[in-house]
């Protein structure tokens, strides 16, 4: 088998392969998405041919940056495209991919890829784990008056104080260049989020809010005028109002604009699509029992492939050390390595000492974000802790400043 960075010359017959491996034809418009693969970077894509010649898997990166706990921004290889034709499954090809994708992006000086995995078995194995996860809230309209914040007094008013700003309803098709510049500000901040590259916005090739499918938007704007949030939303069947997603600079311009959408006439429930685990706005609605949580679901898969370059790299909040002892079984790696966190920072070096925690490199994507506490995993029987307590000090360590949260779809 031949594995090989596509041109200018063979980028159709990939975007045909994908095609014919997810069994659809290329006009067939795919759900809310529209030419999702035009964001693609040619020289990103790789073919996988038979010794015939014939091209029989696919696979592609897009460069983003990742935004890690403790608001550290770093490049990421963010993988897509991933197919194999149904005839050739279960041969090795998909295997054949990763080992050369992986070895491709470390050479090119990666150390963190990510994905999102159309099924959850296919990953592990390669060394990826669900680092983020995301859930939809049901609101019925007939319940959805929001609570007073009970702080709202006190001097330090929290974020979900009343709202000084304003919010205008616009057309996803006039409101592109506000939508890139907010998404930019919100995820700078938010642990999980993924830049969201100008071309993508330009060639409309995503999801909502920019694919072709017209939405509402509503824009937040501050005192000042500036926007700093919005909901990008459409109403549907049984007059229900989803909202594909709310991108808000901080706390209060997020009630804001749920209380928009919460008090939108002729409407029966509203669905809130993308809410991170322990968002406040279920404890925002005046009856907790009002916000259903369903579809809850791992969202972005993280895979290390330089341990210490990727632990040096994130924010810490705790000072701490640990020795993690990490496997990694597909591309045939061992390493030991001294976790030191000191003010916000790590130190990570090999060490002979022995292990707090052993754990493979998928479980280690798992809880690098701080959205799978290591204990829960020393629980499932998938992390060994070697001491008592040390689950408990790991759980301390990974931990986020907030739940790592990424809605980009790729
Ligand atoms: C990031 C993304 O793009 S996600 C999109 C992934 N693509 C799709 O879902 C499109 C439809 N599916 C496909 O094209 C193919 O089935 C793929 C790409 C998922 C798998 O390709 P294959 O070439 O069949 O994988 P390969 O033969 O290398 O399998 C490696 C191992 O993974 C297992 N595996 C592969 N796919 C699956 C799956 N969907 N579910 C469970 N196990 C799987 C195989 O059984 C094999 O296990 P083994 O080593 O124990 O024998």
């Amino acid at each position: 088998m031949e594995i090989r960075s596509t041109t200018d010359q063979d980028f159709d017959v990939f975007v045909d392969t994908v095609h014919a491996a997810f069994g659809r034809f290329p006009e067939t418009p795919v759900e809310g998405g529209g030419l999702w693969w035009s964001a693609l970077e040619i020289d990103r894509c790789m073919l996988a041919r038979t010794a015939d010649g014939r091209p029989v898997g696919t696979a592609a990166t897009h460069a983003f940056e990742l935004t890690l706990p403790g608001e550290t921004l770093v490049p990421v290889a963010g993988v897509t495209a991933v197919g194999v034709l149904p005839t050739h499954r279960r041969q090795g090809v998909l295997s054949a991919m990763m080992r050369h994708q992986l070895t491709e992006l470390r050479a090119g000086g990666d150390f963190l890829s990510v994905l999102l995995a159309s099924e959850a078995p296919i990953y592990g194995r390669f060394g990826y784990g669900p680092a983020t996860y995301t859930a939809r809230l049901t609101v019925p309209r007939h319940q959805a008056a929001l609570t007073v914040p009970r702080a709202h007094a006190v001097a330090q008013a929290p974020a979900t104080g009343p709202d000084d700003g304003s919010v205008e309803v616009l057309r996803s098709a006039e409101c592109g260049e506000i939508l890139e510049e907010v998404y930019d500000r919100y995820r700078r901040a938010q642990p999980g989020a993924l830049s969201r590259p100008h071309r993508w916005w330009a060639l409309r090739a995503g999801q909502p809010p920019i694919s072709p499918a017209p939405r509402y938007v509503a824009v937040h704007r501050g005192a000042d005028g500036v926007p700093d949030g919005y909901a990008s939303y459409s109403i549907g069947d049984s007059n229900t109002l989803t909202v594909d997603e709310t991108i808000a600079v901080d706390d209060a311009v997020f009630t804001a604009l749920a209380r928009f959408v919460l008090g939108h006439d002729l409407v029966s429930q509203v669905v809130f699509r993308h809410v991170p685990p322990g968002h406040p706005l279920r404890w925002q609605l005046a009856d907790i029992r009002a916000g259903e949580v369903g579809g809850d679901m791992d969202w972005l898969w993280v895979r290390l492939l330089d341990v210490p370059r990727a632990l040096t790299a994130r924010g810490w909040f705790t000072d701490g050390e640990l020795v993690l002892d990490v496997d990694d079984p597909f591309l045939g790696e061992h390493g030991r390595y001294l976790l030191t966190v000191r003010d916000s920072k790590a130190d990570c070096v090999p060490t002979d000492r022995e292990p707090d925690l052993s754990l493979d490199v998928r479980d280690l994507g798992s809880v690098y974000l701080g959205g799978t506490a290591p204990s829960t995993l020393v629980r499932a029987g998938h992390i060994r802790a070697h001491r008592p307590g040390t689950a408990a000090l790991a759980d301390d360590l990974f931990r986020a400043e907030r739940s790592p949260h990424c809605l980009h779809w790729f």
